[in-house]
């Protein structure tokens, strides 16, 4: 860049800097002593649910507006913002290497096992050795060709689970775990090349290993909201909520480590070069190691639990609208967050380096600034040439993330979602029969708040 740009730019960031208003003006709930903002929160006292928080977000927009500041431990600020401008800003001032304030308990767990971690592994750890992790796992994983790769099993695990489990015609109370178990054998496929279990009728579900798997998973991601957003007191004693964390953390390894050394024996002693999954890959990467190796695993269980989601894919561009419908009301994460790498005027206040920014993208998705009819389902308004069509900004909708720090799985949700999507809509005939409407709670990511009771009926 030129001198005089260099310092062209320079003057004009002061200038925007220096006229916007001080980050100590930004409405938000009102700060009391020793827990700052965090009474909102509470029990009785407070009108904020960290069980529900896509309506605690749209509250907070109601009563503050479009930037919101909260003090949520004294010293620690977090700042929501609801527009797609400020989520563009907050991207731009994510840095070379963007930085989350998540999953902290686990980072704490695994620097504490040396033994059998080198980090905190990819989900919690920011900065030079996130990108040394990042850098060597996601070659596989993102482009598009390796994730193909993964289609024929993909599509042979959907099509057993939906012949064995929908095709059964057995009622089922909840297809919710059902859905979490089908995203569980379809990460499992994809990492080690072969199946963790058979898939069982619903009447028969056992606590077998898988049910044992999700229920860890499951139950540590819910204890990290906790963990996360309280005082850190877990560093100097076991809390309940760490210990829970510690011991579904231990479960998820004693499952993982014999099946990994398992596959590191195969992959040395393999002649063919041609891979057999994702660990075969990451076995054969030179800059990691088997504890490298393990924390990226244990973290890829961590992350697909959960979040189940060629030719035929590449063109069904209604199945493609219909996710897309999904994910603006429904996302998986209300949003994401960021420790700003640099000073970001937002909304016209001055947002310091390094603070907390969550982007609120469910919220604004559900506003009618944005979308005709916010609620209704109607994925038409993707399909261009469609009198409903609806262009916005591409950072309203951002259910994998955008940038360097995207969901690193992101084709392989995509394409196992839209597998599934296809093979059942077009085999089966959905009709709801729950109670009421079905609704979301927040336990870290989203999830129905209801059982999910179908009634699923082949066409034929
Ligand atoms: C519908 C499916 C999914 C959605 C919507 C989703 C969404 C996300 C989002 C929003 C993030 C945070 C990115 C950020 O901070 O910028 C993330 C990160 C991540 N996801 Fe996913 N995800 C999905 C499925 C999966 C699956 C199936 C796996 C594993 C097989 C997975 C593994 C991960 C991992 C390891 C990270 C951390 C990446 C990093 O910090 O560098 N995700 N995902």
């Amino acid at each position: 860049m030129g001198k005089h740009r260099f310092f062209h730019r320079l003057a004009r960031r002061q200038f925007n800097t220096e006229a916007a208003l001080p980050f100590d003006e930004i409405p938000g709930p009102r700060c009391v002593p020793l827990i700052g903002t965090a009474w909102k929160y509470l029990p009785i006292i407070g009108d904020y649910d960290m069980g529900r928080l896509h309506v605690t977000s749209e509250k907070k927009y109601e009563e503050f507006g479009k930037i919101v500041r909260e003090e949520v431990v004294p010293g620690v600020f977090v700042v929501s913002v609801f527009t797609p401008e400020d989520i563009e800003k907050v991207y731009k001032a994510e840095g070379k290497f963007p930085a989350r304030r998540s999953h902290l308990a686990v980072q704490h767990y695994r620097l504490s096992k040396p033994h059998v971690y080198n980090s905190g592994g990819l989900l919690p750890t920011n900065g030079d050795e996130w990108w040394r992790l990042r850098s060597a796992f996601q070659k596989s994983l993102s482009k598009l060709q390796n994730v193909r790769q993964f289609l024929p099993v993909g599509d042979a695990v959907v099509e057993d689970f939906l012949d064995t489990v929908v095709g059964s015609g057995t009622d089922v109370d909840d297809w919710q775990p059902l859905a979490a178990r089908l995203g569980l054998e379809l990460t499992w496929i994809a990492m080690f090349g072969d199946r963790l279990a058979p898939f069982r009728l619903p009447s028969s579900q056992p606590l077998d290993i898988p049910a044992q798997l999700m229920t860890a998973a499951e139950s540590a991601n819910f204890c990290i909201l906790t963990t996360d957003n309280t005082e850190q007191l877990w560093k100097k004693w076991k809390t309940p909520a760490y210990r829970r964390i510690e011991r579904h953390l231990s479960y998820i390894e004693s499952i993982v480590l014999p099946a990994l050394l398992k596959k590191k024996h195969e992959t040395d002693n393999r002649n063919s070069q041609e891979p057999v999954g994702l660990l075969d890959e990451y076995f054969r990467i030179k800059d990691v190691d088997f504890k490298d190796v393990t924390g990226m695993s244990v973290d890829l269980i961590l992350g697909g639990i959960d979040t189940v989601t060629a030719d035929v894919l590449r063109e069904a561009l209604f199945a493609r609208a219909v996710l897309k419908e999904t994910f603006r009301l429904n996302p998986i994460a209300i949003g994401i967050s960021r420790n700003l790498a640099e000073d970001t005027v937002l909304s016209g206040y001055l947002v310091p380096k390094n603070t907390l920014v969550i982007t609120q993208n469910m919220a604004a998705c559900r506003q009618s600034q944005y979308f005709q009819d916010p609620l209704k389902f109607k994925p038409d308004r993707w399909i261009k040439g469609s009198p409903t069509y609806n262009q916005v900004s591409p950072y309203l909708i951002l259910p994998f993330s955008h940038g360097p720090r995207t969901c690193i799985a992101r084709r392989l949700a995509e394409q196992n979602l839209l597998t599934l999507l296809i093979k059942l809509v077009r085999n089966y005939k959905l009709e709801w029969i729950g109670s009421g409407t079905l609704g979301i709670v927040t336990p870290l990511i989203c999830k129905p708040d209801r059982p999910v009771k179908l009634r699923i009926t082949p066409w034929k």
